[in-house]
């Protein structure tokens, strides 16, 4: 028998603050081909893009929840434990093409420990399922066993949500799950942040600015508040607009990325979001998120496919060219950059 789930939530998300209601769509439903439920999903899907995922009564949600648990377990103690020099060595990977892999950290404090948010980010490909294996920093390669199972039971989740919505969207039959496989080299990961619990000037401010996410599927699991999306599907979202996604015990929050928009020619949608300070007196705690990425392999190019319900492609998309995967990610890093570098 497993030992029980610590509750990793110190005081509870306060009941008075406005939220937005995500849909929750159950994986066990999903799993058993409900077609009313995967309906329920497509619609979020082109629409804002996200939702809660139900795990349980399910074993596949159950062993994801306890893999999870397990990874925010471990991330205390690898965060506290682990000086810059060390994470330092983690640094020769850049420049392979692994725009993700690594650990980044937003500001130092005055004492040397990490302000607003630190992040470590496990790539896939770094765990020689696919290739040579890259050294893990000591802090990390003793739990490397957890971290593939995780890995890969967001993978497999994730891959029921694309086999639903590829019915729904009238695709043949594994159109996009067949673009989603561990067993090539792809850029899936898992990523594990920490916000340290602020001081007073910084309650309320923004520490993850708004954006959508490059990839197809995110699974995100958290403890805290902090999370935001807009209420309004508005380009230009205002201030107000932005509402808290509650937590849920047992319940995963999912968004669609950028990479399954452009496959789908916009007919799914990526969820934009944000992540502020916690909120009321969950502030005073660091805040932890899981978030387990899936992708399409390397070599996947990024046209969309051709279903009656996708708009076929505009002269100017095909006079864009073909890009890989890979390429397509770092064109739209270099956008990002210059965008912000402009602001
Ligand atoms: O920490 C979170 O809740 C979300 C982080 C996020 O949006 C991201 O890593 O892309
Ligand atoms: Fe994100």
């Amino acid at each position: 028998m497993d030992p029980p789930l610590t509750n990793f939530n110190p005081t509870p998300f306060p009941a008075s603050l406005p939220t937005i209601s995500l849909k929750k769509i159950s994986l066990s439903k999903l799993l058993n081909d409900d077609e009313a439920e995967s309906r329920r999903m497509f619609d979020v899907c082109t629409n804002e893009g996200f939702f809660y995922l139900d795990l349980t009564g399910e074993p596949k949600g159950q062993k994801f929840l306890r893999e999870l648990h397990d990874v925010r377990q471990e991330a205390e103690g690898i965060f506290t434990g682990t000086t810059m020099e060390v994470w330092n060595t983690w640094e020769a990977r850049k420049g392979e093409g692994h725009v993700s892999s690594g650990y980044k950290r937003a500001a130092t404090n005055e004492k040397g420990g990490a302000e607003i948010l630190e992040v470590f980010n496990v790539a896939h490909s770094d765990l020689g399922d696919t290739t040579t294996p890259f050294q893990l920093p000591s802090c990390l390669s003793d739990h490397t066993p957890l971290f593939r199972s995780t890995i890969r039971s967001g993978h497999n989740i994730a891959s029921i949500i694309l086999g639903a919505l590829e019915k729904c969207i009238q695709l043949p039959s594994s159109s996009l799950t067949s673009l989603h496989r561990l067993s090539e080299t792809s850029g899936d990961f898992l990523n594990v942040l920490r916000y340290p619990a602020p001081p007073a000037e910084r309650h309320g401010t923004v520490n993850f600015p708004p954006h959508r996410d490059a990839n197809s599927i995110t699974i995100l699991f958290t403890w805290l508040g902090g999370l935001q999306v807009p209420e309004s599907d508005a380009e230009a979202v205002d201030e107000d607009n932005w509402r808290f996604v509650e937590p849920l015990p047992d319940h995963a929050i999912v968004n669609l990325g950028e990479a399954l928009q452009a496959l789908t020619n916009g007919v799914l949608k990526a969820g934009k979001h944000r992540v502020v300070a916690p909120p009321g007196n969950q502030v005073n705690f660091d805040k932890y998120s899981v978030i387990v990425s899936t992708r399409p392999t390397d070599d996947t190019i990024m046209r969309c496919l051709q279903s009656p319900l996708i708009p076929p492609e505009t002269e100017e998309q095909i006079s864009e060219g073909n890009f890989t995967i890979k390429q397509w990610t770092i064109r739209k890093a270099m956008r990002v950059m210059g965008a912000t570098h402009k602001a």
